[in-house]
């Protein structure tokens, strides 16, 4: 394809910039300890300290691929499919849900919200950031809220968005990695006292797998 009709195609969603696909176990907030097919698409511009996949951020390293592709690879391992970044909502994820759900597969997204919310999920996990927050429409339609404690101020944050997200988001609180030692005691006090919380670690980073 001409350099200007993949343009073309990136910017209907018809391609999308993958930077890895890999089939393991749900690390992280409700749907800790189940398989899932994982599609990490590059780009994003918010800009956390702490990111832990900060090779995403350029979406130009990471190579357009044809969304019928990546449903083809999807399919053949699990029935539920994670899509996450970088900011997957960077781009428009119409086309590559549509796809997936032709496909039968059901369709999570990990997403910081801070853009227009397109696409299909029926699974919808807003992870709200200080630097750009999220729109309306993501805290409207989160099925769960999943806040990253780096410092004790994050606590204060956690509440100011449990206040935006609608009423049936399920709300968890997650250690920062590099700062986990110091806040997972923390979070665990905070969750005794403030019980409608639930803790969230990355699982995944434990068990030593992707
Ligand atoms: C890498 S992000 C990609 C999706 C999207 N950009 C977002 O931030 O939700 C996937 C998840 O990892 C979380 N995360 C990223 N870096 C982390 C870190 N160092 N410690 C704990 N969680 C982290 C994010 O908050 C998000 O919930
Ligand atoms: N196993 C595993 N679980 C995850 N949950 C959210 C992840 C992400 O980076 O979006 C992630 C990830 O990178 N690996
Ligand atoms: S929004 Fe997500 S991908 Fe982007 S920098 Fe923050 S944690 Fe990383
Ligand atoms: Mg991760």
């Amino acid at each position: 394809m001409l350099q200007k009709e993949i343009q073309l195609a990136v910017e209907k969603g018809e391609m999308l910039p993958l930077m890895e696909e890999f089939y393991t176990i749900q690390g992280e907030g409700y749907h800790t300890g189940t398989a899932a097919y994982f599609i990490r698409i590059g780009g994003c511009d918010v800009g956390c300290h702490w990111c832990d996949v900060k090779e995403s951020w350029n979406a130009e390293l990471h190579p357009p691929t044809q969304t019928d592709v990546i449903v083809e690879h999807a399919k053949a391992y699990a029935d539920t499919v994670v899509v996450t970044g970088g900011e997957p909502l960077t781009w428009d994820m119409s086309v590559l849900t549509q796809k997936l759900k032709e496909a039968q597969l059901k369709i999570h997204i990990e997403t910081s919200g801070c853009y227009d919310v397109t696409g299909q999920w029926d699974w919808f996990c807003l992870s709200p950031k200080k630097n750009k927050l999220p729109v309306q429409s993501a805290y409207d339609m989160a099925n769960e809220l999943k806040v990253i404690i780096y410092n004790k101020h994050d606590f204060i944050f956690a509440e100011e968005q449990a206040v935006k997200v609608n009423a049936n988001a399920i709300l968890f609180l997650q250690p920062e990695w590099s700062k986990k030692e110091e806040m997972t005691p923390l979070i665990v006090d905070y969750v005794m006292k403030n019980p409608k919380w639930r803790v969230s670690l990355q699982t995944h980073k434990y068990l030593n797998i992707p």
